[in-house]
C-alpha cells in the first residue's frame, strides 16, 4: 500500500517547491533582465556615438568648406560687397554662427558684425602646421555664451555651440573633438567631456572602467567620446529589470503549480488504481501467439485493462504509476487471478497451451513471488509450465538478483521471456548469462520490414544469435502478411504475435479463435 503522509508533511515540501521555483525564476529573470539591459545599453551607445560622429564630421566639413570660400571671395577685404557675400554664405550653412575676416592677428569684419574696429585675436588652443587655428571655447561678443571657432588664412568661422543639443541623452555625456589634418591630438570642441580626461582612450575603443562605460570612435575630421555611469543606467533600467524579475518569479511560481498539479493528478491516479485493485476492477484481454511456420496458436499474452468509470486508462500510463507507487505487485497478482478465473478450464483442457503475463522488476526480485504464483496455480490445478513470464530488459538491471530469480522461476517450470527485446541495453551475450527461455523481438523492428530501413538488417543477426544461444524467438507487432512471410522465410522456429494474427480480445473470443485454428 502507498504510504499516506499526514497533510502537514505533504504541504511543507510543496510550499518549499513553490518558494524555490519563485526564487529561481526571479533570479533567472533578474539575470536575463540585466543581460537585456546591458545589450540594449551597448546598442544605444553604439548608435548614439555613430550619430554624433556623423554630425561632427558634417560640422567640421562645413567649417572647412566655408573657410576655403571666405579666403577666396574675390572682393576687396572687408568691403561692403564682401560682407554681403559672407552673409549670403552664412545663410546657406547649417551649423555656423558667423564667418569672419582676419588680418595680421586681428579681427576686422564678419557676416554678423559687419565692419568692425580691428581687435586682436586670442591665443588659440591649437595651431597646426598648415595654419589652422582652433579655439575650443571662445566667449561670443553677441551673447553670453561661448562657441568653438576655427580659423585658417584670413578667415575664421564660429561654430554653432548648440549643434549637438538635439542629440543629448540625460544618461550619457559626450565630447566632440576636432582633429585637423597634421594635429597630434584632437581638441574637445563640444559636449561636457573635455579632451585628455580619464576614459577618453582615443582614438578608438569601448569598455568599462569602474563605474563608467565608454565608447570612443574617430572619423575623418572628428572623434567622439561617449560615457555613462553604470549606476545611472541601472537606475534608469530599474523598472524594466524589476518587471523581468517579477515575470521570472511569476513563471517560476506557475511552473511550481503545474508540477504540483501534475503530481497531484499522478498521485490521484495512484489512489484511483489502489481503489480499482481493492474492488477487483482490473480486467484482462488476450492476444494469441502463433507458430509462424505451422500457423497454429501455441500461447497467448495476457494484457491488463483498466476502465475507470467511462475512462479507459492505458497500461502505458498506469503501469509506471503502479511501479512508482508500490502497487505493481498487486497489479501482477490481480492479472494472474483474472487469468485463472478466465482460463482455468481452457488450460486444463489443453495442457500444452500457455498464457504469458507481464511481470515487473519488483515482482522478479521478490522472494515471495514464486511461491505466490505456485500457490495460486496449485489451487487452480494449472501447471507452472502453462504460465509464462515476460520481463523487460530494464527489470534485469540488477543482474545478480535477476539471475537468481530467473533460475528459481524456471526451476518451478515457468518459461521466461525478455520482452521488447532490442529497445534496452542488453546484448544477446548478456541474455546468455541471464539464462532465459526466449526473447520477444520488439515491434519497432517488425514495423521496419518492407520499408528498406537499415534497422531491418540487424533482425537476421538477432535471430542467428538467439538460435546459437538456444533461445526461443517471438516476434511482436506482426501486422501484415509481408512481415509474417519475412520471418517465415528465415527457416527457423519463430512464434509471432500481432494484429495480423489477432488483436487483444476477451478470454472467450481468444478461446474461440484458438479452437478455430486447431
Ligand atoms: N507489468 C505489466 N505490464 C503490462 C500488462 N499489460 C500490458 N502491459 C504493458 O503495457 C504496455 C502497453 O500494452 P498494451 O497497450 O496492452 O499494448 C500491447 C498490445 O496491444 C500491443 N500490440 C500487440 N500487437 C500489436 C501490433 O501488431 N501492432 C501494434 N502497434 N501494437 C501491438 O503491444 C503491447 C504488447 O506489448 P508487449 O507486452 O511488449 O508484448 C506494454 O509494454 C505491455 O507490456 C500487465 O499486466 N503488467
Amino acid at each position: 500500500m502507498p504510504v499516506i503522509r499526514p497533510y502537514k508533511w505533504q504541504i511543507v515540501p510543496q510550499v518549499a517547491l513553490v518558494i524555490a521555483l519563485i526564487i529561481l525564476g526571479s533570479l533567472a529573470g533578474s539575470w536575463i533582465g540585466r543581460l537585456v539591459i546591458i545589450r540594449s545599453d551597448r546598442g544605444h551607445m553604439l548608435s548614439l556615438s555613430n550619430q554624433l560622429l556623423k554630425r561632427a564630421d558634417f560640422v567640421f566639413a562645413e567649417a572647412d568648406t566655408i573657410l576655403s570660400k571666405a579666403n577666396a571671395t574675390g572682393f576687396p577685404f572687408c568691403s561692403a560687397s564682401e560682407i554681403d557675400y559672407l552673409r549670403d554664405t552664412l545663410f546657406d550653412t547649417k551649423y555656423l554662427k558667423d564667418i569672419g575676416r582676419v588680418q595680421d592677428g586681428a579681427f576686422h569684419c564678419s557676416a554678423v558684425f559687419g565692419s568692425a574696429k580691428p581687435s586682436p585675436l586670442a591665443k588659440p588652443d591649437l595651431a597646426t602646421n598648415d595654419g589652422t587655428l582652433v579655439y575650443a571655447n571662445t566667449p561670443l561678443a553677441i551673447s553670453n555664451t561661448t562657441a568653438p571657432i576655427i580659423g585658417r588664412g584670413n578667415a575664421n568661422v564660429v561654430l554653432d555651440p548648440t549643434a549637438f543639443d538635439a542629440m543629448t541623452d540625460p544618461n550619457y555625456s559626450f565630447g566632440i573633438l576636432f582633429k585637423p589634418p597634421g594635429a597630434q591630438n584632437p581638441v574637445a570642441m563640444f559636449g561636457g567631456l573635455e579632451a585628455g580626461k580619464r576614459h577618453e582612450k582615443l582614438p578608438e575603443g569601448a569598455g568599462r572602467d569602474g563605474d563608467i562605460v565608454f565608447r570612443n570612435l574617430c572619423g575623418e575630421r572628428a572623434c567622439v567620446s561617449l560615457q555613462a555611469h553604470v549606476t545611472d543606467l541601472e537606475e534608469d533600467a530599474f523598472p524594466i529589470e524589476a518587471s523581468i524579475t517579477g515575470l521570472g518569479g511569476t513563471l517560476g511560481g506557475a511552473l511550481a503549480l503545474i508540477i504540483l498539479l501534475l503530481q497531484r493528478k499522478r498521485l490521484s491516479l495512484g489512489a484511483r488504481l489502489a481503489q480499482a485493485l481493492d474492488k477487483r476492477r482490473l480486467t484482462v484481454v488476450y492476444q494469441p501467439i502463433f507458430d509462424i511456420g505451422t500457423n497454429t496458436p501455441r500461447s497467448a499474452e495476457a494484457l491488463v485493462r483498466w476502465v475507470d468509470g467511462k475512462e479507459a486508462i492505458p497500461p502505458d500510463i498506469f503501469i509506471p504509476v503502479a511501479e512508482d507507487e508500490g502497487l505493481i505487485k498487486r497489479v501482477t497478482l490481480s492479472v494472474l487471478d483474472r487469468v485463472l478465473a478466465d482460463m482455468t478450464a481452457f488450460l486444463q483442457a489443453d495442457r500444452t497451451f500457455r498464457i504469458n503475463i507481464n511481470i515487473s522488476a519488483a515482482d522478479l526480485i521478490d522472494p515471495a513471488f514464486a511461491s505466490a504464483l505456485e500457490q495460486r496455480l496449485r489451487q487452480a490445478n494449472v501447471r507452472s509450465e502453462q504460465l509464462g513470464l515476460e520481463i523487460t530488459e530494464r527489470s534485469t538491471a540488477n543482474a545478480a538478483a535477476a539471475v537468481d530469480a530467473i533460475r528459481t522461476l524456471r526451476a518451478r517450470g515457468h518459461r521466461i521471456y525478455i520482452d521488447d527485446f532490442g529497445t534496452g541495453y542488453s546484448s544477446l551475450a548478456y541474455l546468455g548469462n541471464l539464462n532465459v527461455d526466449g526473447i520477444k523481438i520488439d515491434k519497432s523492428f517488425t514495423q521496419t520490414i518492407g520499408t528498406g530501413s537499415v534497422t531491418v538488417s540487424i533482425v537476421p543477426q538477432i535471430v542467428d544469435m538467439a538460435r546459437v544461444l538456444n533461445l526461443g524467438i517471438v516476434v511482436e507487432g506482426i501486422e501484415t502478411a509481408t512481415q509474417r512471410d519475412y520471418f517465415a522465410g528465415l527457416q527457423t522456429p519463430i512464434d509471432g504475435q500481432g494484429w495480423f494474427y489477432g488483436k487483444p480480445v476477451s478470454a472467450a473470443a481468444m478461446q474461440e479463435l484458438v479452437q478455430e485454428k486447431f
